[in-house]
């Protein structure tokens, strides 16, 4: 069974747009959760452009399912993590004026750092993953440096199945028998969507979670767009 993480940050994003509390992360946040999901996704940047550090800690005063929180391990990043103890941490190398993540960890370069990291927040209870491309040598440091889990970053995933280059699972596929052998859990992120994940999902051997925001968000919309558009017709008449 892999379960379904929602990663609310475009929620966020699009409540800063208009600088009051519309749509309420909050409410959202526990919707999804009535509405079946296994888990809250948030990754909190440092410009704090979608989630505030405030929405963090508020978030786990409501969240019932699993709560995942994903950033780089900046020191500002680790202390927040420490005070809201979420269920899992995901370490993600991303650089402080990124877009959005764009590549894995090398857990080669950064293994004692992430050594250290990474018995922080396993000392404080907290399930560790890092998100990694799905390359062999990179699994192998992440079992290495101690995580719990990996988080196989899937954009290259997703722009080969775009293309119908059914090929480009085949490292995801041989990443995972690998974390498989090592005792590492196996999670995957980015432009995952209803188009390719079940695909996805069919070729990962023990997928155990994902976390999905920008297509699930702006699938939401399509898929709402219609219903709404007719409730205001109907109020307008
Ligand atoms: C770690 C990861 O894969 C990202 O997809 C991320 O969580 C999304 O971040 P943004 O919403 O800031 O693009
Ligand atoms: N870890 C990936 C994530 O949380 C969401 O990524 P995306 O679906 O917004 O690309």
């Amino acid at each position: 069974m892999t379960k379904l993480s929602v990663n609310i940050n475009k929620i966020a994003t699009l409540r800063n747009s208009r600088g009051g509390n519309v749509p309420n992360l909050l409410k959202v946040a526990k919707d999804i959760e009535n509405f079946g999901a296994e888990g809250i996704t948030i990754h909190p940047r440092p410009d704090e452009r979608h989630i505030r550090y405030q929405d963090a800690i508020d978030l786990k005063e409501i969240v019932t399912t699993e709560y995942n929180i994903e950033g780089n391990p900046i020191q500002k990043f680790i202390d927040l993590v420490l005070k809201t103890n979420p269920t899992q941490v995901t370490l993600v190398p991303d650089a402080v004026d990124a877009l959005t993540s764009n590549a894995g960890w090398d857990t080669i370069k950064n293994e004692s750092f992430l050594k250290e990291v990474i018995s922080t927040f396993k000392n404080n209870g907290i399930r560790t993953s890092i998100f990694v491309d799905p390359v062999p040598s990179m699994v192998e440091g992440a079992a290495k440096v101690g995580a719990d889990r990996i988080e196989l970053y899937t954009e290259s995933y997703a722009e080969d199945f775009a293309k119908n280059n059914l090929k480009g699972i085949k490292p995801f596929t041989d990443a995972a028998i690998l974390a498989n052998k090592l005792e590492l859990g196996i999670n995957a992120g980015h432009d995952l969507s209803l188009d390719n994940i079940k695909y996805f999902k069919e070729n990962i051997p023990n997928l155990l979670e994902v976390s999905i925001g920008h297509a699930l968000i702006s699938e939401s919309l399509y898929l709402g767009l219609e219903n709404v558009v007719n409730m205001y017709l109907n109020k307008l008449k």
